[in-house]
């Protein structure tokens, strides 16, 4: 997530997606989710998904495991209670006998080897709440993760390539973006960061911490320790459950000296928070805040991954947090793994529906990954400079130093040489000392840079276990897991053009085996019609259920801020509520800002009437009492009344006698109307002044109009 420089050219690669279904737990056992739909064995595996609902389908109202993965196939099999059985194909599916290490081995070791040359690699779990996200990425005691795993690839490898041409940094960073704010897990007082960049550029957290270190074991107390940090919390569905989606960044530089470049890999060891449902967590009250937002950041994701898939041209990666963290790692610079975490119940089953459709859009994912060399803000460059600056600073200081003189008084010498001679030696030694102090403060702070670099030269700093026959083991494995892959590769290929090929390898020795075949392609292909009307329908279904899902909890967030704002309107004085209500969210310096213009007024002075002020109520009077001044919360001081008597105005002075006697008649009246005027338009301007000073609607009565984010 620090800035890097933009991709030179690349090839394009796209994101490797694997869904991993976890075990019934022990809450779905105990709710008899255990029966399993039987497939019929002497069907073809694709066969299976036409098969017409069987009596125990009756139970699909029942709770029961609705999920089968065909591990060898990378296919997912979800039975759907209303119609056909749904597949979904992907780089890998892994059932729940499939242990992290299988996982890590087939598909993230090659990502970290890409990493380890100089490549950014993302490995990110997806999936809706008590899927078992942070159970593949952190693990627990006795089932490691893949970010443990990570690291101990990781300086497995520097421990192998140690020697004395080469030198490595390892930095760690982590934070979590909990309610919109992306926090540093790091750092004391886990401090608000703010991303900084553009989309055109690329985002990036330039204040987050960074933690130098020199062994897997340290990594791992690493990231134990922002773990501490981390926002968690219990819900009807999960007792751990993540509220916050974390982001553990690892950066691995490498200079060698023989080509003096440095090459910088980064990876991203994402942990999202699970999409979750109100009605089945049961949240509320800073749960619900915390669900809506977490549903809100992987909304955006969603709707970023939708936009890549289908090569639109606007993503909308500003939309979230979230989604500007993960710019390069989604249609960027960076190799990509997508762990879709799904469960096998039939509870679950329009979640698991939802995770796997996401799953398969975000494979038509297409990332641009470059080598990092060279990069500016390569810190084993800084540090490389760092070192030699000081070096060139102790030199620089032996040369000038002064040099104490060793000649003795002579004993013909006067007394006043002599002590002038005692003196400047005193002086000349005190001077050495001081220098001899800075130099060794100097080669202490050359210690400490080098000490944060691993250099190899038979590995004398490396505080690792893994021995050469092990790294060799672990090869063979990394050999076998791609045989593996390439093994289901071709089976998808083979299971695909099976179909295709069958109508023109087919020679039919009379006219109706042809027709029969024919028919029976004909049915194949109206049932997949069927299929895909059927798959549309399910889509605006899924779509309205989600949408009606934000609208209720739309409705008890609105209802939460309408109860905020009624106490806001009771307590909190006209003239502040005003201006917050003004605030505007301002998404570049991440910041609550008044805008200009805004037309925030100063507190107006009391209204006062005749040059005295009127009287006040006796709360209001209460409270000029210093004592009693902090009990005035309530705005209570009286509105002014409007004026109820029209001004005298006196008539004109008597005019000079008048030529015609019917003129003299017209001009009282012509002095009582000028009078009416001028009332009139008094009263209209005081009108207008009191109009302003009326009191504003309150935040409660603005809720809809109001800058409320
Ligand atoms: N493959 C698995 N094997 C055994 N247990 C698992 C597996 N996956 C998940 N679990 C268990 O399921 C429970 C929920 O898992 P976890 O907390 O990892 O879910 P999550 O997806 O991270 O949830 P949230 O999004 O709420 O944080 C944990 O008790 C975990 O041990």
């Amino acid at each position: 997530m620090e800035k890097s420089a933009r991709p030179r050219t690349a090839l394009n690669e796209c994101v490797k997606v694997v869904v991993r279904c976890r075990p019934l737990s022990e809450k779905e056992k105990n709710e008899g989710h255990e029966e399993v739909r039987k497939v019929r064995p002497e069907q073809k595996w694709y066969e299976r998904l036409s098969t017409k609902p069987t009596p125990d389908s009756k139970t699909f109202n029942s709770p029961v495991q609705v999920v089968k993965v065909w591990a060898e196939r990378g296919a997912v099999q979800v039975y759907n209670p209303k119609g056909q059985d749904k597949l979904f194909t992907y780089d890998a599916a892994y059932d729940c006998t499939a242990d992290t290490q299988t996982i890590y081995d087939e598909m993230v070791r090659p990502l970290v080897a890409s990493v380890l040359d100089g490549f950014n690699g993302c490995v990110f779990a997806y999936g809706q709440t008590g899927t078992g996200k942070t159970h593949t990425m952190e693990g627990t005691a006795d089932h490691e993760g893949i970010i443990p795993r990570a690291f101990r690839h990781i300086w497995a490898h520097i421990e192998n390539n140690a020697s004395p041409d080469i030198t490595h940094l390892v930095s760690c960073s982590y934070v979590e973006l909990y309610l919109e704010d992306v926090r540093d897990l790091l750092a004391k007082d886990c401090k608000k960061l703010t991303i900084r960049g553009q989309e055109l550029n690329g985002f990036y957290i330039p204040e987050m911490t960074s933690v130098v270190c020199k062994s897997a074991a340290e990594m791992v107390r690493t990231m134990r320790a922002g773990n501490r940090n981390r926002a968690s919390g219990r819900t009807d569905m999960n007792e751990h459950s993540s509220r916050s989606h974390a982001v553990f960044l690892v950066t691995v530089e490498t200079a060698h000296r023989t080509t003096n470049r440095i090459r910088v890999g980064k990876l991203n060891l994402v942990d999202l928070a699970g999409s979750e449902r109100q009605r089945k967590t049961g949240a509320g009250g800073e749960r619900l805040r915390e669900a809506a937002r977490i549903n809100q950041a992987l909304s955006s994701l969603g709707n970023v991954i939708s936009a890549l898939a289908e090569n639109s041209p606007h993503v909308p990666y500003r939309d979230s947090k979230l989604t500007r963290i993960l710019q390069d790692s989604l249609g960027g610079n960076s190799k990509t793994i997508m762990i879709a975490n799904i469960g096998p119940a039939s509870y679950n089953y329009d979640e698991t529906i939802t995770t796997l459709r996401y799953a398969h859009r975000a494979k038509a994912i297409k990332n641009k990954p470059v080598r990092n060399e060279d990069p500016k803000d390569a810190k084993l460059r800084e540090y490389q400079a760092e070192i030699e600056r000081l070096r060139a600073l102790i030199e620089r200081r032996r040369k000038r130093a002064p040099r104490a003189r060793t000649r003795p008084p002579a004993p013909h010498e006067p007394e006043e040489e002599t002590a002038s001679i005692e003196n400047e030696h005193i002086l000349a030694a005190s001077t050495i000392e001081q220098e001899k102090t800075k130099t060794e403060e100097i080669e202490h702070q050359i210690k400490a840079l080098e000490e944060r670099l691993v250099q190899g030269g038979g590995g004398k700093d490396l505080i690792n276990d893994l021995n050469e026959t092990q790294l060799i083991l672990e090869q063979r494995n990394m050999e076998i897991a791609e045989r593996k892959k390439r093994e289901v590769e071709m089976q998808q290929k083979i299971d695909l053009e099976e179909e295709t090929t069958a109508i023109v390898t087919n020679t039919f020795t009379t006219l109706q085996q042809e027709v029969d075949h024919k028919t029976q392609r004909l049915k194949k292909c109206l049932s997949k019609y069927a299929c895909l009307r059927e798959e549309a329908v399910e889509q605006r279904e899924a779509h309205d259920a989600e949408r009606r899902e934000h609208e209720a909890l739309q409705a008890a967030l609105i209802a939460e801020l309408r109860r905020r704002l009624l106490v806001a309107d009771s307590f909190v004085p006209e003239a502040g509520r005003s201006t917050v209500l003004r605030l505007r969210y301002n998404d570049d310096a991440d910041a609550w800002e008044l805008p200009e213009h805004s037309g925030a007024e100063p507190l107006s002075e009391r209204p006062v009437a005749s040059g005295a002020r009127r009287p006040t109520c006796a709360l209001a009077l209460a409270s000029s009492e210093p004592r009693r001044r902090a009990h005035n919360l309530l705005d209570l001081r009286p509105l002014p009344l409007p004026p109820t008597a029209r001004r005298y105005v006196p008539p004109a002075p008597a005019p000079p006698p008048a030529p015609h006697p019917a003129a003299a008649a017209r001009a009282p009246v012509a002095a009582l109307k000028g009078m009416d005027v001028v009332s009139k338009k008094e009263s209209a301007a005081e009108g207008r002044r009191l109009s302003g000073r009326t009191r504003a609607p309150s935040a409660h009565q603005r809720l809809g109009t109001a800058g409320v984010r």
